[in-house]
């Protein structure tokens, strides 16, 4: 049961019906299934997120980017293990070959101190977090809108099972204990003159599970559609996420599911925000090619591996 609203060729996903009836999990499903097998791409509606903490959220976010620039330097990313913390306009180039993206950042991951064996064997992005000075309700809310994105992807990778056609609790060990980026994004204008290519975030893929999108007012998402060879618009629709697959994904579905190219060019000519909660599972958690995605005399297209060497991998592929 999907819809394509003005503005966007992207489909929304209703989500009250996974707890709907069977025939309403029947049409999720099928919706579901379609998205994922074109571009990955969809809004998620009837999410059951309150609208007071997605507004405490970006609230939050906007009080940390107007920091003074030591305050946010004095916690930049590179004083944490765990690849937490600010990173400046500028400090990511996304797409090769492509001026440094225009948009400052801020990473925060599950909270873990020093003494968690986790962090002890040095587990990748396992670690504490670094949090602002003179922001009393920062750490309260983000820790809380992280708490409920995990809980909300739990239940859209119960919905992809449904959607592969798998039971609907095929994915509750990849969901225990996951591992988790939430990130807060703000994209100046785009300058009147850009350097060629300059973009607010180069055209890419994620690398992890599924990514759940939150975004202001402002349009500048743009979602490659390879099938029409275009880039579709992927504007903000009020009480909606955008949600979309990654490369672990694609991975463990042996490519039926896509994990698509997507960048953002803020001409709204106003200050852009957005935040993007990266979901990855279990870090153990193996990822072999789903037989459910495997026809009779095809060949898997990747070895096996776990979601943790598969976050290492992309990591090192994109910024050795
Ligand atoms: O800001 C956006 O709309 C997209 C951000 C994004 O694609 C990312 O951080 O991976
Ligand atoms: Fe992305």
């Amino acid at each position: 049961m999907s819809t394509h609203p003005p503005g966007t060729a992207l489909p929304v996903i209703d989500l009250s019906l996974l707890a709907g009836t069977d025939q309403e999990r029947d049409h999720l499903a099928s919706a579901l299934n379609d998205a994922c097998l074109h571009t990955g791409f969809f809004y998620v509606s009837n999410h059951g997120i309150a609208d007071e903490l997605i507004a405490a959220v970006f609230r939050e976010s906007r009080a940390l980017f107007d920091l003074p620039t030591e305050q946010k330097e004095a916690i930049h990313k590179a004083r944490s293990r765990a690849n937490r913390g600010y990173e400046p306009l500028r400090g990511q180039t996304l797409e090769p070959g492509s001026p440094p993206d225009l948009k400052e950042g801020f990473y925060i991951g599950e909270e873990l101190d020093e003494s968690d064996p986790r962090v002890q064997a040095g587990r990748f992005n396992q670690g504490p977090n670094q949090w602002p000075e003179g922001l009393p309700a920062f750490q309260e809310t983000m820790t809380k809108y992280f708490e409920t994105m995990n809980d909300l992807s739990a239940r859209i990778m119960e919905a992809l099972a449904l959607a592969i056609g798998l039971p609907r609790n095929y994915f509750d060990a990849f969901c225990h204990n996951p591992m988790s980026t939430l990130r807060l994004l703000h994209y100046p204008p785009q300058p009147p003159s850009p350097a060629p290519g300059e973009k607010g975030c180069g055209a890419h893929t994620d690398f992890g599970g599924v990514t759940i999108l939150l975004l202001d007012d402002h349009p500048g998402l743009q979602v490659w559609d390879a099938a029409n060879n275009r880039w579709i618009n992927a504007s903000p629709i009020p009480g909606t996420f955008v949600v979309n697959l990654g490369d672990m994904i694609a991975r463990w579905t042996n490519d039926r599911y896509r994990s698509t190219l997507h960048r953002v060019v803020n001409t709204s000519g106003a200050e852009r925000y957005s935040v993007p909660f990266f979901y990855s599972g279990n870090p153990d958690h193996e990822v072999t090619c789903l037989p459910a995605c495997l026809a009779e005399g095809d060949q898997t297209h990747y070895p096996p591996t776990t979601v943790e060497a598969h976050l290492m991998e992309m990591y090192r592929r994109t910024y050795a």
